[in-house]
């Protein structure tokens, strides 16, 4: 969003009075339909972002997304670990989706499942070498950013370590994948990271940043000087204002 000296900004405030501003519930609008799919999820997931966003892509009608009924898991409660949730995923971690007597646990699989039931609005391009790169990336945040930032694993830092040393070593993970990613779009991105297309990589992309930036401290101000991060404030804000974002989520508490 624009501050008013022009500049965009990224800090947290300003994502606290985005979310104000925008007025319309999208997720109620999907409540009020019959859902074949039931998505497990917790509203602060980054990973249960990645497939909100499938869905919403994948549906219809264009930020109303694919029916599904929310099914929130409060990770903070440790519901994760209960005997239901168990079943669907014995990792003890969401998202989880349930489509009839089909069962998906983890956040890949389940937007590669969804491409391939819902070919609408492709998430990955027919060019191979762009699609390869798409699915680099989409691995990067989800093998080497994401787990090594993971609720356990901070917990764990935290309580053997000490909670300044988690933000350093949160921030310095982060930070290895961001300078990574960056290296791989090198010349792909556009409007989005890969081209003029939204495609898989901004699905990962997307909440990392959102929790990099909201969560741990990091200055998108820093991501950003890198050329080929500067388009992401275009497409980065289209998703911030969709029925996706965790602050719209119904399970979602002001923290
Ligand atoms: N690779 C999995 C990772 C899932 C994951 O780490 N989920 C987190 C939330 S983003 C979780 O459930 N954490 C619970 C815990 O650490 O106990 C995916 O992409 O779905």
């Amino acid at each position: 969003m624009r501050r008013q000296d022009g500049n965009f900004c990224f800090k947290k405030d300003c994502f606290g009075a985005a979310i104000d501003a925008y007025s319309e519930d999208a997720s109620a609008v999907i409540q009020d339909h019959p859902k074949q799919l039931k998505l497990y999820s917790y509203w602060r997931s980054s990973c249960s972002w990645r497939v909100c966003i499938a869905l919403n892509l994948k549906g219809p009608i264009h930020f109303i997304g694919l029916e599904h009924e929310y099914k929130a898991v409060n990770l903070l409660k440790g519901e994760q670990f209960s005997e239901e949730f168990i079943k669907l995923n014995p990792m003890g971690y969401v998202p989880a989706l349930v489509d009839g007597d089909i069962v998906i646990a983890d956040s890949f699989p389940i937007i590669l499942y969804l491409e391939d039931k819902y070919p609408q609005h492709p998430l990955l391009p027919q060019d191979l070498q762009k699609k390869a790169v798409n699915l680099q990336a989409a691995n990067i945040v989800s093998s080497s950013m994401q787990p090594l930032r993971n609720l356990a694993v901070l917990k764990y830092i935290e309580e053997k370590v000490s909670f300044d040393e988690k933000l350093v070593w949160v921030q310095y993970h982060i930070g290895k994948g961001f300078t990574a990613i960056e290296k791989l779009l090198e010349g792909y991105s556009g409007k989005y990271a890969t081209g003029n297309e939204v495609y898989l990589a901004d699905l990962f992309l997307t909440p990392q940043i959102h929790a990099a930036v909201t969560r741990f401290g990091l200055d998108m101000v820093i991501i950003l000087k890198f050329a080929s991060f500067q388009n992401y404030v275009i497409w980065f804000m289209i998703y911030f204002f969709s029925a996706a974002v965790p602050e719209r989520q119904p399970d979602y508490v002001k923290t």
